[in-house]
């Protein structure tokens, strides 16, 4: 990890980049695979998990005997905690359900917004170095609560060619319908164009790595929508003397161990707590199965001391970091100026795996500085709000002649004339 000590503002943006492939290579690759897939789909798809995934498939599908074969699998323990999270998920969600108001702009003319699910949506969930069967619990548990009518997600297989029970056991559990053995880039596009076996969808969901998520960003330039850039996770420890430094790093180590080209960063106002945190991070780390990975992204990493707490979140609002834990004696306060994050965890007692999991949070959350622009997947990505008017023969009246003298100014006379035959009729039914 880079230490970093009172850097000038010159410094900031070579200091905040995020750690990424070399983005011209990164497009070409994955505009080859898309368009492979587009034009020879199932074919294509299983070529490209040969070469990615090392699995020879004959289908792609998961099967019902598949499924009900892996949640047989899936012990009683792990069960309880997935129907535990999904619950919570399910409160927290369920309760950003879209209520419109009718609003009566003028007398007689009526206005209100109905919020109606996207008819079909693909999730994608991660399945490169861990399979995040939790994601499915995020993705599916807002799309069924949104009332979606078609639900299928494509994940990566293991190399014994089955997908992880847990994530045929909380996709059961969350309700979704269909499930793919597709991963990568080949599972983006299959569900961007639809192949023999996958459908094609209207909106595509669901974080990845730097290949899903530049294949997610390219379909979306013309062919499907999709939720957002969810890539490489990110997390920022904001701490003050008071922070705890043992649990300043295990939060620091809980991100990097994703991946790579994950980052963990600290800012600090104390040099005490970021000389002890670099202590306790050398000595958590050994620990962990996935030690070479985290160590990997933490040579991605950096712990920062800034003069103040002002300073700190002026750089932590232009690092717009994907989740931002704040560990300072009056959270709260320091909380009310951030403005640029996706997930923010207040406190001590607040790790930012509770949202990973199970507070009930989403954790399929803008990274890469999109935060700053973009929110994360919650019920109202699931959902389009369609807006409904309903104008009577006095609120034409009222609004008409200013819509005439708007369309003649903007030269467009068709606009003009439907106001028009609707206020001579007015008028001829007055004089009558
Ligand atoms: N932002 C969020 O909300 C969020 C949430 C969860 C996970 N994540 C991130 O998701 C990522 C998961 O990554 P992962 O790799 O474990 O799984 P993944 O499923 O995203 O990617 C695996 C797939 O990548 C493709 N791939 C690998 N190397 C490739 C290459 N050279 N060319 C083309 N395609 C290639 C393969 O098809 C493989 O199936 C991590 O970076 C993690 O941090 C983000
Ligand atoms: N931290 C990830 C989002 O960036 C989500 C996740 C899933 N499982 C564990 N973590
Ligand atoms: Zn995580």
């Amino acid at each position: 990890m880079k230490l970093i000590k009172y850097p000038s503002r010159t410094e900031w943006a070579e200091i905040l980049k995020r750690p990424s492939l070399d983005t011209e290579n990164l497009f070409d690759t994955v505009r080859s695979i898309i368009d492979r897939v587009k034009d020879e789909g199932d074919r294509a798809v299983k070529e490209y998990e040969a070469v990615f995934d090392k699995v020879e498939l004959s289908n792609i599908v998961v099967t019902e005997e598949e499924w009900t074969e892996g949640i047989a699998n899936v012990g009683e323990e792990l069960k309880a905690a997935i129907t535990l999270a999904k619950k919570n998920i399910e409160t927290f969600h369920a309760a950003q359900r879209f209520t419109g108001q009718k609003v009566e702009t003028m007398p007689g003319v009526t206005c209100w917004q109905k919020a109606v699910a996207i008819e079909k949506v693909g999730l994608y969930i991660p399945g490169g170095t861990a399979p995040l069967f939790s994601t499915v619990l995020m993705l599916a548990v807002p799309a069924k609560i949104a009332g979606c009518q078609e639900v299928v997600l494509c994940t990566p297989p293991g190399k014994n060619g089955k997908v992880h029970p847990a994530v045929l056991f909380a996709a059961q559990l969350a309700g979704v319908d269909r499930i793919f053995k597709v991963g990568g880039v080949q599972a983006i596009a299959a569900m961007a164009y639809g192949t023999e076996s996958v459908p094609k969808v209207y909106k595509i969901f669901g974080p990845g790595n730097q290949y899903v998520t530049a294949a997610k960003q390219l379909v979306s330039l013309r062919d499907v929508a999709i939720d957002m850039p969810a890539g490489p996770s990110e997390v920022e420890v904001l701490a003050d003397a008071s922070a705890n430094p043992v649990f300043v790093a295990a939060d620091l180590l809980s991100q990097a161990e994703h991946g790579v080209d994950s980052q963990a960063m600290l800012v600090t106002t104390s040099e005490d707590l970021l000389l002890e945190v670099v202590e306790e991070v050398e000595r958590q780390l050994i620990e962990l199965p996935r030690w070479e990975i985290a160590a990997k992204s933490l040579s991605n990493s950096k712990l920062i001391l800034v003069r103040d707490m002002k300073e700190a979140l002026e750089l932590t609002n232009e690092y717009a970091p994907e989740h931002l834990i704040v560990e300072t004696e009056s959270h709260t306060e320091v909380a009310e100026r951030v403005v640029n994050a996706g997930s923010v965890f207040l406190g001590s007692y607040s790790p930012e795996s509770a949202g990973d999991y199970a507070s009930g949070t989403n954790h399929t959350l803008p990274t890469n500085g999109y935060a700053k622009a973009y929110s994360g997947v919650s019920l109202d990505s699931f959902i389009r709000k369609i807006t409904f008017q309903e104008i009577l023969p006095e609120g034409i009246a009222a609004i008409g002649p200013s819509i005439e003298i708007m369309a003649a100014n903007e030269q467009l006379d068709a606009h003009k004339n439907a106001v028009s035959v609707r206020l001579e009729k007015i008028d001829n039914k007055k004089l009558k």
